[in-house]
């Protein structure tokens, strides 16, 4: 594809490394860039990025390049028009603000606080794996409700599905641990749904769903509770500790917690993009899409649009319009399970801040955030005492 010099020279390294000078370029110059190496568009300019994520009917998930959907099998992750409609409606009450806050609040409180009291005595941590990892596969543990199954056996099934999808992406042959654990959690969802006097997310959903439907997209809330929300919490502690100033202003004033969580989530969204997949021949902006070709958007580069959002690459707490951030994207496929998750990271920061007051980063294990689908420092080790 000639005419977009700066994607041809773009390398999937370097957007997993460091991508944010690059995708200002690009959003600049190439606001819809070939890129050779992702064998696709990239779309990186925020108005452009809405465009396409608005419109399921042109851009549409349901392709069967899409990795997720070759190990679970369809799911409204990766559907679109009435079958999309279908597949999530019976998950959505749980999920609306109020139901989150009287269903979720009191467990998430309490599990957030057996974590801290359990880290508190050493004075030093990785909060990564000891603490935002835990806590979000708890928490998809509850809302799934699934019989006999509990966070380690979640937890198993989610790290062999994940394998499975990478393997796949990468083009690698895949081992039978991920269908296995597929299997599994199948059987987990029927035993859940047979068992009378249950009332789960599971069982109202299997009065409008075939089993395995109900079981892809339970695997669907499990895939997209643990990774993304470990990297929100996560990425938001990274960014108040790299920021003193910022998180004295959040001290001072607990309101402002929620402008912290907003710009943390713009600043690096735990899933830096969606993938799309055109279904005719479209111009947007500069690029003459066509059918079948691969479009990926960059919500990454989105955020930090400065028409929207100036002096973007600023961390600023107080930032009035954050909350038009794109994390959790836009349209039909907007996440499910967004005020979960903010309601998770809200009481995840409040406990450690008000518990561990002079949590800093340990200088011994500098950090950053990495990776070009679900991006979050590797890991977090903190001090305090
Ligand atoms: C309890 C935590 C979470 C659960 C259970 C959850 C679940 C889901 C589900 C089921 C979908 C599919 C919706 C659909 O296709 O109609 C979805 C979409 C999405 N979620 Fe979440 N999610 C969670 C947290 C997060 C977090 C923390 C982020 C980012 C920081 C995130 C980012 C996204 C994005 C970007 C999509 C759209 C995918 C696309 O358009 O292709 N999610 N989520």
């Amino acid at each position: 594809m000639i005419g977009f010099p700066l994607g041809a020279t773009t390398t999937l390294a370097e957007l997993a490394s460091d991508p944010h000078p690059r995708l200002a370029r690009l959003r600049a110059h190439e606001p819809v860039s070939w890129l050779p190496e992702l064998n696709g568009w990239l779309v990186t300019r925020r108005d452009l990025a809405l465009d396409v994520m608005r419109d399921a009917e042109t851009f549409t998930v349901d392709d069967p390049r899409f990795s997720t959907a070759q190990v679970v099998g369809p799911s409204m992750l990766s559907l679109d028009g009435d079958e999309h409609t279908r597949h999530r409606e019976p998950f959505t009450a749980p999920f609306r603000p109020r139901e989150v806050r009287d269903g979720f609040s009191e467990f998430i409180e309490r599990e957030t606080d057996r974590l801290v009291t359990a880290l508190e005595p050493a004075g030093a941590a990785e909060l990564r794996r000891g603490f935002a990892g835990p806590l979000a596969v708890a928490v998809v543990t509850e809302a799934l409700g699934l019989v006999g199954a509990g966070t380690d056996t979640v937890l198993s099934w989610y790290d062999a599905i994940v394998r499975t999808v990478s393997d796949l992406t990468a083009g690698r042959t895949a081992g039978p641990a991920g269908p296995e654990a597929y299997a599994e959690l199948r059987t987990a969802v029927e035993a859940t749904v047979a068992k009378e006097g249950t009332t789960s997310l599971l069982t109202s959903a299997a009065d409008r769903l075939a089993l395995p439907e109900v079981a892809s997209n339970a695997a669907v809330l499990m895939f997209g509770g643990i990774e993304t929300t470990e990297a929100m919490i996560t990425n938001a502690l990274l960014h108040l500790l790299r920021h003193p100033d910022q998180l004295a202003l959040i001290q001072a004033d607990s309101a402002l917690l929620d402008g912290a969580i907003e710009e943390s989530l713009r600043l690096e969204p735990g899933a830096a993009v969606v993938d799309r997949y055109a279904t005719r021949d479209i111009t947007l902006g500069p690029a003459s899409i066509h059918e079948g070709d691969l479009v990926t958007v960059s919500l990454t580069g989105a955020n930090r649009d400065p028409a929207v959002f100036p002096d973007p690459d600023r961390f600023d707490v107080r930032r009035a319009n954050a909350r038009l951030q794109l994390a959790f994207a836009h349209g039909p496929h907007y996440c499910l399970a967004a005020h979960l998750a903010r309601l998770e990271t809200r009481i995840a920061l409040r406990h450690l801040l008000d518990r561990l007051p002079a949590l800093r980063l340990d200088p011994a294990h500098p950090t950053a955030p990495y990776g070009l689908v679900f991006r979050k420092p590797p890991t977090l080790h903190v001090l305090w005492g």
